[in-house]
């Protein structure tokens, strides 16, 4: 009898515990898009749609018919955050209860090869950041370089660019020019260099380069345990040892511009870009605070480098995509095009008659007052909001304005790229691309603050706002006046997972000389 029961308890253990977690497997509470397994929470679901997270994200919100939801990883794995696209619930994080929603110690480590810059920190070390940063942007000079900037990367290298594309007939991959044009627009706006990436024999260029890679290495440690990457980063092997290797190619060149840059202003040559701004005011804020010298912030070239990386990550790729996505947007939208047509005619007209030069180049100070062309542009941004996600830690227990309760140290998701599909926010027609939408009756712009998210809201709005409109505009009137952009049939257009919105497999378009 002993030895029956030796045996029979522990198999009838195993076997209640087998049964256990098979119900478990299978057991699930589903909407069309996502499950929740006993055991498993929706963890399956996330790792089956993490290649494509925001069109995943906006199937859920629609199939529950709500704007939020939880994800619950493993029983015991204390994982649980909340999607959001409830406009109000937004505005309630971003910007009513800002303080209760920092981007958190995660997201920092995740982030780390971006140092202290301003992407990656919060409390002080963001106001620091903010401070410099936006003294930097709001300044005159700084405005008058940035049209300059655009004019003359449109003229000197964007449209010499496509003249030889359109001659050659030859394919190429749009994505990749908008990166090219947005890697030029911010080395000359951050560091006053002339990079040359956009130029008829598509350089290579091991900066470009080193960043976009650090930019992939950090998404991929949002799919894999801490400890996993961080165990990889240790022993140098994996993707980890290749985004260590960017890192050294990042740190030349930031340390060797900053240290000529400061040889430059002490020997007072001046130039005016965001780095000469930066190490401007630091030694104005050094000479400020040395009476505190243990508590006050060091502005030396660690500091100068982290806050120059997170101005190159935060410009580049998003500035690429929103780019990237209205061209497709235009060329694939007849009815819009013929309207942006239409108004850069009349501006050109009123400025040389009816004989237009070609290639034309329009003046940022014109083009900055066009109205349906703006409205396109957010419309296009609406659609495709380049940072289609954002995300925020949880601070003190609080109910969200749509009634999800959310606790101490939960992350948030902020789902931007969803709330413009959600008919319930944009209305019935959200997923068209109407720029009308954005003009009143008097033909004014219209605003719409709280429900148009791609550069964010509240006091981390963008600061590079202002800047990215003069470029989109640039290259929006020179490209649609110029040409026609014709893009190859056959392409599935959809956006891949990555921390700022591409297209999966880039864009294959030709270019055509366009007779207006
Ligand atoms: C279409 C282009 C752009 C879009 C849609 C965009 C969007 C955004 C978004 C959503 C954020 C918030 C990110 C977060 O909190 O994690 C942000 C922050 C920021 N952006 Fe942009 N951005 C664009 C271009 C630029 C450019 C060209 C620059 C300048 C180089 C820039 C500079 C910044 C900075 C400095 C921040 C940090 C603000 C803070 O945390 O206080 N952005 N941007």
């Amino acid at each position: 009898m002993d030895n029956l029961s030796n045996s029979f308890i522990p198999s009838i253990f195993i076997l209640f515990l087998i049964c256990f977690l098979s119900i478990g497997l299978f057991l699930k509470k589903t909407s069309k898009a996502i499950d929740y397994r006993l055991f498993l929470g929706s963890l399956p679901s996330l790792v089956r749609n993490s290649n494509h997270l925001p069109v995943w994200y906006t199937e859920v919100f629609c199939s529950l018919g709500k704007g939020s939801f939880f994800i619950d990883g493993p029983i015991f794995s204390n994982l649980k955050y909340l999607v959001t696209c409830n406009d109000k619930n937004i505005e309630y994080i971003l910007k009513s209860d800002f303080n209760n929603f920092p981007k958190g110690p995660k997201f920092k480590q995740i982030f780390d090869p971006l140092g202290d810059g301003i992407f990656n920190v919060d409390s002080d070390a963001w106001k620091l950041q903010r401070r410099m940063a936006h003294t930097a942007f709001i300044s005159g000079e700084f405005k008058v370089l940035l049209s300059n900037i655009s004019g003359s990367v449109v003229k000197d290298q964007l449209l010499p660019f496509l003249v030889h594309v359109a001659e050659a007939g030859s394919v190429i991959d749009l994505q990749e020019l908008c990166s090219r044009f947005a890697f030029d627009v911010n080395m000359k706006a951050i560091f006053g260099i002339h990079a040359n990436y956009l130029s008829i024999e598509l350089p290579s260029n091991d900066l470009a380069e080193a960043v976009a890679f650090i930019q992939e290495a950090i998404l991929h440690r949002f799919t894999m345990p801490m400890s996993f990457w961080k165990l990889m980063r240790l022993f140098g092997i994996g993707r980890e040892g290749e985004a260590l290797k960017a890192l050294k190619i990042i740190n030349a060149h930031f340390y060797e511009y900053i240290s000529q840059k400061r040889i430059n202003l002490s020997n007072g040559v001046k130039t005016f870009d965001l780095l000469s701004s930066y190490i401007e005011s630091s030694s104005t804020q050094e000479h400020k605070t040395t009476t505190t010298a243990s508590s006050s912030p060091k502005y030396d070239d660690k500091f100068l480098r982290d806050s120059m990386l997170s101005l190159v990550i935060a410009g580049k790729n998003a500035l690429a995509s929103g780019l990237n996505w209205f061209l497709w947007l235009v060329s694939k939208t007849q009815i819009v095009e013929k309207k942006i047509l239409e108004e850069l005619k009349v501006l050109m007209s009123s400025k040389t008659g009816m004989l237009f030069e070609w290639p034309c180049v329009f003046d940022s100070n014109d083009i900055n007052g066009l109205v349906y062309l703006h409205a396109a542009l957010c419309e296009s941004l609406r659609l495709y909001p380049p940072i289609p996600t954002n995300s925020k830690t949880v601070l003190n227990e609080v109910v969200l304005p749509d009634g999800s309760l959310v606790k101490p140290g939960m992350k948030i998701s902020l789902a931007f790229y969803s709330v413009a599909r959600m008919p319930w926010i944009w209305g019935e027609d959200c997923l068209e691309f109407r720029p009308e939408r954005w003009i009143d009756d008097d033909g004014k712009l219209k605003r719409y603050d709280s429900k148009f998210f791609p550069f964010n809201l509240g006091p981390r709005t963008c600061l590079g706002k202002d800047m990215s409109f003069t470029h989109l505009k640039a290259v929006a009137a020179a490209v649609l006046f110029n040409f026609q952009v014709q893009v190859l049939e056959g392409q599935n257009v959809r956006p891949r997972a990555s921390i700022t919105l591409l297209m999966e497999k880039g864009l294959e378009v030709k270019i055509q000389k366009r007779v207006i």
